[in-house]
């Protein structure tokens, strides 16, 4: 360290021709009274305000200078009153007044005029009424892309079960306890969750979602309390909300609760008995007010006999519960939605004309990846279909059962037989899922290592 950086030795007071700049800084009115309100110190910004200079104000009662003062008040409850308005001079102006204690005893008072030039004031409270104003008209237009796009109606199927789950959800808007949807990947859960919060009276306030399976289990904590700055290395300097924060006067959708590891379970059953989050790195109880809609595709009866979900959660998460179908399960809407995806997907302005056959094929299939990877294969099809037609060779080879048979058959080395079924595996995972990560996820392998072998297949 340079000498001239060095810490000095001096005494720790306040040089005093700091303190006198401070004193009689040009921006500020100061006025310092003592405990019987009389006048110490007047700053020189006050020249023209009062009926008397700041010189011949000093040593004058407060009330002798300034009649409406409430300086004295100040001494008296030792109460701090910051950004009051107040006639000085014919003018409008903005002042604090703050007690000056010492030992616990208070010594005097100081007044400041904040803004010597109301106008200022006037423009900051014109900015934020402007800033406010646009807040509501993106929060109107939130809700009402909340209400078309993720409305039950935009919810398709005719299938008994999507029906009685659609109205259940109806049921659910109108309350604010928790729902539990239950349901194989890809058959709408998100959607439902959407729906639910969008009808609900929380519906103009953040859904906050989190994937409970995403997220490694040390960082979890974090990610749904928050954490106060400096709760760890690697930590943000002003700390961060948590989840549940962010969902205050909203919903909290955790996706994927059935992959929650226990220790977490313990913590999420505490926020929803007490309603407050505590941020990692803090001790200062936070209240929140939210409404919790959970999802899952694992059979949580079964990981509670398992011991890896918790009885004491489940029964809190599980107050209504929605069974969402799967798509093989639901014959007669496959179809249908295909109709609905290629309408919406399609980039001609007329709908796709659809040719026999494809009908056939679409309903045969099992569909594991459900509505998703319906949509998926709707979107390929009309990427690779001419003259705005779809035809059975559009789709792709939906006979997933079939797909090592299908190689075995072929006379070609084991080498090239693998390779071969591992191409088709990955093509197949790719469409069943929302998305790379999770095709990597769902094979069991590294996201890196699912690029790597794309490459290699020269899948794009
Ligand atoms: N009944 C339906 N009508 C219209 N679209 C649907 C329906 N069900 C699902 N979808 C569409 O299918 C896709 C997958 O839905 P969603 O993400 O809600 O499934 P999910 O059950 O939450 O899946 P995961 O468990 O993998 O997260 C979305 O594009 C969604 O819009």
């Amino acid at each position: 360290m340079s000498q001239s950086r060095k810490k000095s030795a001096a005494p720790r007071k306040i040089p005093q021709d700091l303190l006198d700049a401070l004193l009689n800084n040009p921006y500020e009115g100061l006025i310092l009274v003592d405990a019987q309100g009389i006048i110490r110190h007047m700053s020189s910004a006050n020249e023209g305000i009062y009926p008397f200079t700041p010189q011949e104000s000093v040593g004058r009662h407060i009330h002798d200078v300034s009649p409406k003062s409430r300086m004295d008040r100040t001494i008296r409850t030792g109460k701090a009153e910051i950004g009051r308005s107040m006639i000085l001079d014919d003018k409008t102006r903005v002042v604090a007044r703050f007690p000056l204690s010492k030992d616990g005893k208070v010594i005097g008072a100081a007044g400041k005029l904040l803004f010597m030039d109301p106008g200022k004031m006037k423009e900051l409270y014109e900015r934020i009424t402007h800033l406010e104003r646009r807040l509501e008209k993106y929060e109107d237009e939130l809700a009402q892309i909340y209400r078309t796009n993720y409305s039950l109606d935009s919810i398709l199927g005719d299938s008994p079960d999507i029906i009685q789950a659609k109205r259940l959800a109806e049921q659910a808007a109108g309350a604010d306890s928790p729902v539990l949807i239950m349901g194989e990947s890809g058959t709408g859960k998100e959607l439902f969750a959407h729906a639910i919060h969008g009808l609900s009276q929380r519906g103009s306030g953040a859904l906050v979602k989190v994937n409970c399976a995403a997220i490694p289990g040390e960082l979890l904590e974090a990610e749904l309390f928050g954490y106060e700055e400096g709760a760890f290395t690697g930590a943000r300097k002003k700390g961060k909300a948590g989840k549940f924060e962010l969902a205050h006067g909203g919903t909290i959708f955790l996706d994927e609760i059935g992959d929650m590891p226990l220790p977490m379970q313990i913590k999420i059953l505490r926020v929803l008995q007490e309603r407050e989050v505590e941020r990692v790195g803090s001790n200062r109880p936070k209240k929140v007010d939210f409404r919790l809609i959970c999802a899952t595709n694992r059979d949580l009866p079964k990981l509670m006999r398992q011991g890896l979900f918790r009885q004491d959660l489940y029964y809190r998460i599980n107050v209504m519960t929605l069974k969402l179908p799967p798509l093989r399960d639901c014959r007669d809407d496959i179809f249908p939605l295909f109709q609905h995806f290629s309408r919406i997907l399609g980039r001609e302005k007329t709908p796709p004309k659809i040719l026999p056959g494809v009908k056939e094929i679409l309903e045969k299939y099992s569909w594991p990846g459900n509505v998703r990877e319906l949509r998926n294969v709707t979107e390929r099809a009309l990427i690779v279909c001419r003259d705005n037609t779809v035809s059975p060779a559009d789709l792709p080879d939906l006979s997933q059962q079939e797909v090592l048979p299908q190689v075995i058959e072929e006379k070609a080395s084991l080498k090239a037989l693998m390779d071969q079924a591992e191409k088709k595996i990955i093509e197949q995972a790719l469409v069943q899922a929302s998305s790379r990560a999770e095709a990597a996820r769902n094979l069991g392998i590294h996201r890196t290592g699912l690029y790597q072998k794309m490459k290699k297949h020269g899948i794009e």
